[in-house]
Formats: structure tokens, C-alpha cells, sequence
């Protein structure tokens, strides 16, 4: 877009919203929806007169001049996705002269369009709202107007969104703890990410926001959720993570939190269990696969589970084992985020709100039943990740060290493995019996099982599969070895390993008769037990995630 020499910015112009989804389907990418003329405010640098404009795709803001004159230097221009918009609020702030408020629109993206990485940043842009004549209610409407298109092409990007009522009218003001505050905060208003920006941007910041402010209206991410934290989960660290990384990114999307921490092992499977769940659109745990395992079979206790499973549940991946999150990333083609920033990545795919099914399997051990939505092993590989807790402060490098004390003091188990192949009718008749030794015998209902490791390379989050992997008692150590190796570069070939076999099956289940047994895990937490089964549930577990 250029520089008008068009004396007249048509500030009052303000075009009929967008209603019609086949409409916006013929318009081309660059096809301006709506344009205006605003002051946009910055965290980092003085506000500026800026053309703002809506494609079907676009924000882009860019610099514009009063007299027309076109000026050598480059005008400043922004071009932002409309999928990285994350916060969009109406604000008002009060004014002693004149006394009418005056209107804001806030966009809060997390984006990488301003840098030349890959990494989101945050970055604000506040649109103060004075183009109509009829001044407060007249300047509402606009801020409406606007919001209520970019909801609605966010909405058709997005056809998962869940529980985002569409505002139809802008009535209801809240706090005075609003999005304004927030911005005041040190160090969560520096668009660049880096310590050299945010003192200024704090000092502007707060210039700007001397006055009385209150939130009129947050649009799209609004929602209620149960926020369970494990603040001992990934060494420690997940209570400050949450508040300084987590809440802050909530905050600007609008969502609403009650935030319980756990006190011990144990405590957010009970809480959720009896806990009042009517009220929250959505439960988030803040930890590892251990917590989330609790946190659904916590619902999986309660005498209304079957409409409390379906309630969505998020994880942000604050733990040692993030098998769960890293899976979801995978399945939406969203690996090299989640590999930038776990913890940015999840809170922002909990942040998005869209929802998808993903696989349930239901764990018989002993006759206790359980859920389980990751994995299930025995022998070799649930040895290591057991075995190796010893060395959790190194991370997830201690997998690769105990995978040499394993090799080194190497064994076999012996067992009968029974499971019903995928494929098959599920007729009795199609169940595959093996007595035998076994090094390892480890199944998923997701592609990953940590961080790194991707176990099963064509799962998709709801394809009603066990992905077994079965290390037989052919297997020797240089094999196990090539296995692990393989599992640890992550790739997925380690089922290629000759003598490994991988199946797909429905159910399966491991009698265990060695008097040596081998470690049992179910989502990387040890159980004891004889006997397990797992079968797939028919019903999915329902995960954000960002499409
Ligand atoms: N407050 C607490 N104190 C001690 N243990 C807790 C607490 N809250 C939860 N736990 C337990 O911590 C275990 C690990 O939790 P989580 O998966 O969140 O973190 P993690 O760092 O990934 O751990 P792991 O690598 O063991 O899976 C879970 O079994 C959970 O029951």
C-alpha cells in the first residue's frame, strides 16, 4: 500500500461488516475488507499514525502521512497473520476533559512475522478509536466493527474453535484488572523479547496508560478454565513457570483461571474427581504425562464421567516427559514450534482453543482399571525410564545414558503376549498368543512418548490404534542396542530393527511369569502388577490444540 497524496483519509467511512462465508471465500488474499485510519499505539516507541488494514489473511499496519508527501524513507509497515492474533480487547479509558471515554482496540499477537526466526514473540498494537462524529457510542461501534471481523475470519480459519460465543453487542464492562495492567507489567511488553527494549517499553507503557482504564469487552479466547499446576514437575520448575510464562500469555487472551497447585503425588486426581466442574469450559494441567494421567483419571472417577470426559482438556508442557503435548504439536504439523518453545507452544495451542479427539486406551492391571492415554511397557524400555529417575537432573539425556547400564547388564523376561491385530474381524479366533522370552514388549496410542522421541511415525490422534512394538526373545544386545539408537535420534525407524516387530492392534495384554520381573509403566509412572490389558476406548479424549 502507498502513501495517499489524498488529502481526505475517509476516518468516518465505516464498511458493513463481513457476514457471508462465501463471500470472504471469493475474495482474493490482498482484497482489503477494512481500512481506517487510527493512532496505534506501541510498548516500544511513540505512537504513530498508521493506515490499518484487513485482508482476508492480514493486519497490516503501516505509517501514514497527514500531508501526503511522499517521503524517500521506507514508511514502517507491518504485516501480521491474522492466525497469530491471540488477544483482541475493546478498551475504555476515562478522561477528565472531555469527560466521554475514549475507545481502544487492543490486538495482542504472538508472531515471528517481525523477526527473522522462527520464534513467537509477543507484540502489541492498540488502535485508539476516534473516527466518529458521534464520539463514545459512535467510536464503540467501529471498535465492534473491526472486532467483530476479525472474529469472524478467525472463526472460519478455525472451525474447531470451542465455547467462543460471538459478541453481538459490547455492553458489559469489567475490572479495572485488565489487559492495561498487564501491559504495565516489566518485561511483557518488549515486542523484541530481549532485556535492552523493556525498560523503555515499560516507561511508554505507562505514560500511555496514566488514566482510569476498564476492559469493555475481550473477544474470541474468552473462556473459564480449571488450571491444575505440578510445581515440582520438570525439576522443579513448574510453579514459576507458570507464573511467568503461562499466566501472563492467558492474561492476554482474555482467559479466565482458577488455578489449584498440587501439594502431593495424588492430589489432582482427587481434587478432579469431586471437584465442581460445571463452570469451566476446559481443564489444563501444567506439568508432565504424570499429571495429566491423573487428571483423567481423576474425571474417569467421578459418577458423571462420561459428560466430564468430554469437557476439553490441555496440556502445557512444563514436565520431563511431555509425550502427550509433543504429539499434539506433531499431529498439527506444528513440531518445529513446540521444539522452539514447549511451554510457549502448548499454552498458546490451550490459548487457541480449538479441539481435537485423541485416543484412549482403558488398562486392566490386575482386575484395577485405569486409563491411559500415552503408553504402556514392560522390560527393557520402561526399565530405562524408570531406572534412570536417579538421573533426572541431567533431563532427557539420562534415557541416553541408562540405555548403556541396561545394554550392559542385559536381560529377558518371560511372559505370554496376547493381542488382537487391527486388521482383524475381532473374532476370538484372531488373537495371536506368543509364549516366550522378551527384552521388551512397549505400545502408544500417540506418536511420541517424550520430547525427542517419536515412537510411532503414522499415528494420528484419533486412529483407534495400539501402536505395539515387541522386542522378541531373538533379540540380542548389538540389535537392542540399534533399537535404541534409532528411538533416541528420533526418526521413527526403530521399528525397522531386525528382530523387532511392530503391529497395530486393538488390545493386548502381557502375563507376566517370571519370578525377575521387568518394570511395568503406564504413561512413564511405574505400577505393579502380574497381569495387564489395554484396550482402546471408543470414546476419545478431547485436547486443545491450535486447529
Ligand atoms: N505437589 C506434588 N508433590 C509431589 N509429587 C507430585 C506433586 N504433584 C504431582 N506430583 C506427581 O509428580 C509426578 C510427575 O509429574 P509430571 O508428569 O507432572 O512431571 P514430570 O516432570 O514430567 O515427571 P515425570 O518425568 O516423572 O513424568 C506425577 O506422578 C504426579 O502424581
Amino acid at each position: 500500500m502507498s502513501k495517499s497524496s489524498d488529502p481526505d483519509p475517509k476516518v468516518d467511512k465505516v464498511p458493513t461488516p463481513i457476514v457471508d462465508e462465501s463471500e470472504v471465500e471469493k475474495l482474493a488474499e490482498e482484497d482489503i475488507l477494512r481500512e481506517g485510519i487510527f493512532t496505534v499505539h506501541y510498548p516500544v516507541c511513540k505512537p504513530l499514525l498508521c493506515e490499518v488494514s484487513l485482508t482476508p489473511t492480514e493486519l497490516i499496519f503501516e505509517e501514514y502521512d497527514e500531508s501526503g508527501y511522499e517521503s524517500d524513507c521506507d514508511a514502517l509497515q507491518e504485516r501480521f497473520p491474522l492466525e497469530d492474533i491471540y488477544g483482541l480487547h475493546v478498551v475504555e479509558r476515562q478522561n477528565e476533559e472531555p469527560s466521554l471515554p475514549s475507545v481502544y482496540l487492543c490486538i495482542i499477537f504472538y508472531t515471528s512475522a517481525l523477526e527473522s526466526d522462527d520464534n513467537r514473540k509477543r507484540a502489541s498494537r492498540i488502535l485508539e478509536i476516534s473516527q466518529s462524529k458521534e464520539l463514545y457510542l459512535g467510536n464503540l461501534e467501529v471498535a465492534k466493527d473491526w472486532s467483530l471481523d476479525l472474529e469472524h475470519l478467525l472463526k472460519l480459519k478455525y472451525p474447531n474453535l470451542h465455547n467462543t460465543p460471538t459478541v453481538k453487542s459490547l455492553p458489559n464492562r469489567q475490572s479495572i484488572e485488565d489487559i492495561f495492567n498487564s501491559l504495565k507489567t516489566n518485561g511483557r511488553v518488549s515486542d523484541a523479547g530481549n532485556g535492552n527494549t523493556t525498560q523503555e517499553a515499560s516507561k511508554i507503557d505507562l505514560d500511555f496508560c496514566s488514566g482510569t482504564f476498564s476492559l469493555v469487552q475481550s473477544i474470541l479466547f474468552r473462556r473459564q478454565l480449571l488450571v491444575i499446576v505440578n510445581p515440582v514437575s520438570g525439576q522443579g520448575k513448574g510453579e514459576n513457570l507458570y507464573k511467568d510464562q503461562i499466566s501472563p500469555v492467558f492474561e492476554d487472551c482474555g482467559i479466565s483461571v482458577n488455578v489449584i497447585t498440587t501439594e502431593y503425588s495424588g492430589h489432582a486426581a482427587k481434587f478432579i474427581s469431586a471437584a465442581d466442574l460445571k463452570k469451566f469450559d476446559g481443564i489444563v494441567a501444567v506439568g508432565g504425562d504424570g499429571l495429566v494421567n491423573e487428571v483423567v483419571n481423576g474425571l474417569r472417577t467421578r459418577s458423571d464421567s462420561q459428560q466430564a470426559l468430554h469437557l476439553p482438556l490441555g496440556v502445557v508442557a512444563t514436565g520431563s516427559g511431555n509425550g502427550l503435548a509433543r504429539s499434539i504439536a506433531s499431529y498439527y504439523g506444528e513440531s518445529q514450534g513446540y521444539r522452539n518453545n514447549p511451554v510457549l507452544y502448548s499454552a498458546l495451542a490451550v490459548a487457541r482453543g480449538c479441539v481435537s479427539p485423541v485416543n484412549l486406551a482403558e488398562v486392566s492391571l490386575d482386575g484395577r482399571t485405569s486409563f491411559s492415554f500415552l503408553s504402556v511397557g514392560w522390560g527393557l524400555l520402561s526399565d530405562i525410564d524408570i531406572e534412570s529417575e536417579v538421573l533426572r537432573a541431567v533431563g532427557e539425556v539420562r534415557f541416553v545414558i541408562w540405555s548403556f547400564v541396561r545394554l550392559a547388564k542385559f536381560r529377558r523376561y518371560n511372559a505370554e503376549l496376547s493381542y488382537i491385530p487391527n486388521d482383524a474381524s475381532g473374532s476370538i479366533n484372531s488373537r495371536v498368543i506368543i509364549n516366550d522370552e522378551f527384552v521388551s514388549v512397549y505400545s502408544t496410542c500417540q506418536s511420541h512418548i517424550g520430547s525427542d522421541m517419536l515412537f510411532a511415525k503414522d499415528a494420528k490422534p484419533f486412529d483407534n490404534t495400539l501402536h505395539l512394538t515387541i522386542l522378541p526373545s531373538s533379540t540380542g544386545r548389538f540389535a537392542a542396542a540399534n533399537f535404541l539408537f534409532k528411538l533416541l535420534r528420533g526418526y521413527g525407524q526403530h521399528t525397522e530393527v531386525d528382530p523387532v516387530k511392530y503391529v497395530k492392534v486393538k488390545e493386548f495384554t502381557i502375563r507376566c511369569k517370571d519370578k525377575i520381573q521387568g518394570t511395568l509403566t503406564v504413561d512413564g509412572e511405574q505400577v505393579t502388577g502380574e497381569e495387564i490389558t489395554v484396550k482402546l476406548c471408543d470414546t476419545p479424549l478431547y485436547m486443545y490444540c491450535m486447529e
